[in-house]
């Protein structure tokens, strides 16, 4: 795991762990050792720390933090590197990220490639850097840079972390050649300086603004977050305390924040975000043994809000598009649109006025569906209408050079039936993009029946090149997504019929982490969208909707959204939906006392007496539906894995990364507790079906033990299927 070789005078120590040089045990074992065997060669006179392969060092082990002697020995390994009687040069090239970028501050020196990437990311997995990490930092930037870089957890460049004294030197090439040259400028000169526990920190006076200013931009920012507060905390200390007193503090703190529940969620949000592009299918084809097929060049049907937030995103990675649209009109509005969103990525920096221009020439507008003949993807996004797909989807068949992949944006109809209006099912396949396209980082890629491997590996792929977090589901009415969040938003209603308020809803949810209610949220995207696609839904189905009744085919509904519609309440666009908005404060909610009002008088009308619900109701009801939900779409294999539905949950529908997801949730709660609870929802709710038990939540909620979430899935073979 640690490579040791002598170069002439020179002990290099590689660190070789891929794919990321982790400090794992054997690591840090090796490190150690081969620190001691460097100082007991009477030919070595400096020590190279460098990376074999891509990377220097990018940290700790995270896998090892879920275990009892997390870390141990990461700074015993420091100590031995500081204490060094021969200078230690770290030669960064590729990452010096959490427990590297401390072992680089453990050396001596610090030399890197000019690509290298710098930084302390640990909050972003709830910890700080406690292996002396909050200690030292600032001892070498001062207090503003350290804060920042602490608590925000960003990566930076080479140059940066030059100008503020992490790095000595910065290279063009070969970064252990560098260091090789550097060495012989610095053998023979004193260390002490060099030891960073022997010096302070340079503008320790000014601690106390700097602290408050910091704090002040960290509540704002990550709201609901420990870590960042105690990273700034530890950097406070590194000024205020002895430098063994703070680290003695930081270690603390770092106990601390390694046993909260937020830096387990996290922790399982970076792993789970890391498996769900491992697609499988059920015939074994998979991520590994499937090669995409390159798309070049793309066609997006329909021009609204969905199709030109595509359309932006396919642009903007560099593949050029034909955007058809019959009406001219919007036609123009979309590529104006377009036009507007890609300014607004200027100004905030997120690209530059050249690669945008770029970027708008390889947009092409179309009206027909024959301009698409010689493309390699189609992406269908019109409005929710089988029929309307259908026949789209027969078309665009013999239009299409016979490899042109189809896809359908569709978020609900299932893609087999769609397929089936063409002669080439295994090139069609579903891409749900979540509003606003360009904005929303979650595609959850639909398969179909006869969708082949390569189809489904070359949406997955393209999903990445677009910068998109892909999720591989089969197909089912609504999918994942939409499948598991709609139990989660009838709940809600069902509850402000029974006797909360929106902003009572929303507020219990927001407090549990969600950064809208469902309330705002459906302000936020139309009143008039959820009513448009149950219309859609009661004409294919034939029936005829009113607004005097409380169930529907059998099931439990509330026609409340319904009454909002009619009273002209469409949301943010009308000022009016579930809230007010005053036109100073446009995107601002204001809780309305007519739909207080409203709601009264609808449950007056239906002879619904309503009650106070508390806190606990909300959240045990919003979730463990959605949670039984997401149990039935395992069991029939819509989703492979309970992290594919929990990272579907964090993109989609922005559930809290440190609360994992409602499956990680699931699994803190204990599954014999949702399940009992999910029992109980049922016998009092017996017209909703989604609390009838999930087979396979019962199956794994009946074993004495829990069962970890990486065996789930092994109850359905053995109990179902
Ligand atoms: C008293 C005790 C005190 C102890 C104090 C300890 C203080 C130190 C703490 C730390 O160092 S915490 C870790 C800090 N580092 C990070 O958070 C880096 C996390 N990794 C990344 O950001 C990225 O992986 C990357 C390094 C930028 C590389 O990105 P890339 O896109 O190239 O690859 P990935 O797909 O993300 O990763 C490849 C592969 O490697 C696994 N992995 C990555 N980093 C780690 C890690 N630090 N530990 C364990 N495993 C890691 C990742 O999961 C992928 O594997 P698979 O999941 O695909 O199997």
């Amino acid at each position: 795991m640690v490579d040791y070789s002598v170069d002439r005078n020179l002990a290099i120590l590689g660190i070789n762990n891929p794919p990321v040089n982790a400090l794992s045990f054997h690591v840090r074992e090796g490190l150690f050792n081969g620190i001691k065997q460097a100082n007991a060669d009477r030919r070595v006179e400096a020590i190279v720390i460098t990376g074999k392969g891509k990377t220097y060092c990018s940290g700790a082990d995270i896998r090892e933090f879920s275990i009892p002697s997390a870390g141990k020995g990461l700074v015993t390994l420091g100590h031995r590197i500081e204490d060094s009687d021969k200078p230690v040069i770290s030669a960064i090239h590729g990452n010096a990220l959490g427990g590297g970028l401390e072992i680089a501050l453990f050396s001596h020196y610090r030399v890197a490639n000019k690509n290298a990437k710098i930084g302390f990311p640990e909050v972003l997995i709830g910890l700080l850097p406690g292996a002396e990490g909050t200690i030292r930092l600032p001892r070498v930037t001062g207090l503003a840079f350290a804060m920042d870089a602490i608590a925000s957890g960003r990566r930076f460049d080479a140059q940066e972390a030059h100008k503020h004294g992490i790095l000595d030197t910065i290279c063009d090439g070969d970064v252990l050649q560098e260091a090789k040259a550097f060495s012989k400028k610095i053998i023979g000169q004193p260390l002490d300086q060099r030891r960073l526990s022997k010096t302070h920190v340079k503008d320790a006076a000014d601690v106390d603004i700097k602290f408050e200013e910091a704090l002040a931009q960290i509540k704002r920012k990550y709201r609901g977050l420990i870590a960042p507060i105690l990273c700034l905390k530890s950097v406070r200390n590194s000024a205020k305390m002895s430098f063994d007193e703070a680290a003695a503090e930081e270690m603390r703190l770092f106990g601390e924040l390694l046993t909260s529940s937020q830096s387990i969620g996290l922790r399982y949000s970076f792993f789970a975000e890391r498996s769900a592009p491992k697609w499988k299918l059920p015939c074994g084809a998979c991520a590994d043994n499937t090669t995409p097929v390159d798309v070049k060049t793309t066609g997006v049907i329909g021009a609204g809000t969905m199709g030109s937030g595509i359309a932006v995103c396919l642009i903007r990675a560099g593949i050029p598009v034909i955007l058809v649209e019959k009406n001219q009109k919007m036609l123009d509005q979309a590529i104006k649109t377009i036009s507007r969103i890609l300014t607004g990525s200027v100004k905030l920096n997120r690209m530059t006025e050249k690669q945008r221009e770029h970027s708008l020439k390889l947009l092409k507008g179309a009206s027909t569906l024959d301009e698409l003949a010689g493309v390699d993807m189609v992406i269908e996004a019109v409005y929710e209408n089988l029929e309307l797909k259908r026949e789209i989807f027969h078309q665009l068949d013999k239009i299409c050079k016979s490899s042109t992949l189809l896809c359908s944006n569709t978020s609900t109809l299932d893609i087999d039936n769609i397929a089936s209006a063409t002669q080439r099912p295994d090139k069609v396949v579903g891409t749900h993009f979540f509003a606003p396209a360009y904005i929303m980082r979650l595609l959850e890629n639909v398969y179909g029946t006869k969708t082949s491997p390569t189809t489904v590996a070359t949406v997955m792929e393209l999903g990445k090149r677009i910068g998109k977090i892909c999720v591989l589901v089969k197909t089912c009415y609504a999918f994942v997504a939409n499948r598991t969040n709609q139990p989660f938003g009838a709940e809600a209603s069902f509850m402000v019929e029974e006797g909360a308020l929106p902003q009572d809803v929303d507020t219990v949810l927001e407090n549990f982490g969600m950064p809208m209610g469902p309330f705002k949220v459906s302000d936020l995207s139309g009143i008039d969208v959820g009513w448009r696609i149950r219309q859609e839904v009661a004409k294919a189905l034939g029936l005829k909707l009113t607004l005097e009744t409380r169930y529907r085919m059998g099931e439990r509904i509330t026609t409340l959204a319904d009454r909002l519609y009619e009273m002209g309440r469409y949301g943010i666009k009308t000022g009016k939906g579930w809230y007010r908005y005053e036109p100073t404060n446009p995107r601002k909610p204001i809780p309305d006392p007519d739909v207080a009002k409203m709601i009264q008088k609808h449950c007056m009308d239906m002879g619904i007496e309503r009650r106070n619900i508390p806190a606990q109701e909300v959240i045990e009801r919003c979730l463990f539906s959605a949670i039984n939900e997401s149990f039935r779409v395992l069991e029939q294999r819509i989703a492979e894995k309970p992290e594919d539905i929990d990272v579907i949950w964090q993109y989609g529908f922005s559930f809290p990364r440190y609360g994992g997801g409602p499956m990680f949730y699931a699994s803190q709660v204990g599954l014999k507790k949702v399940f009992e609870k999910i029992c109980i929802f049922h016998e009092q709710f017996p017209y909703s079906s989604h609390w009838v038990p999930s087979d396979l939540l019962r199956k794994l909620a009946s074993h004495s033990t829990e069962i970890p979430m990486d065996k789930w899935t092994q109850f359905i073979s053995s109990s179902k299927l």
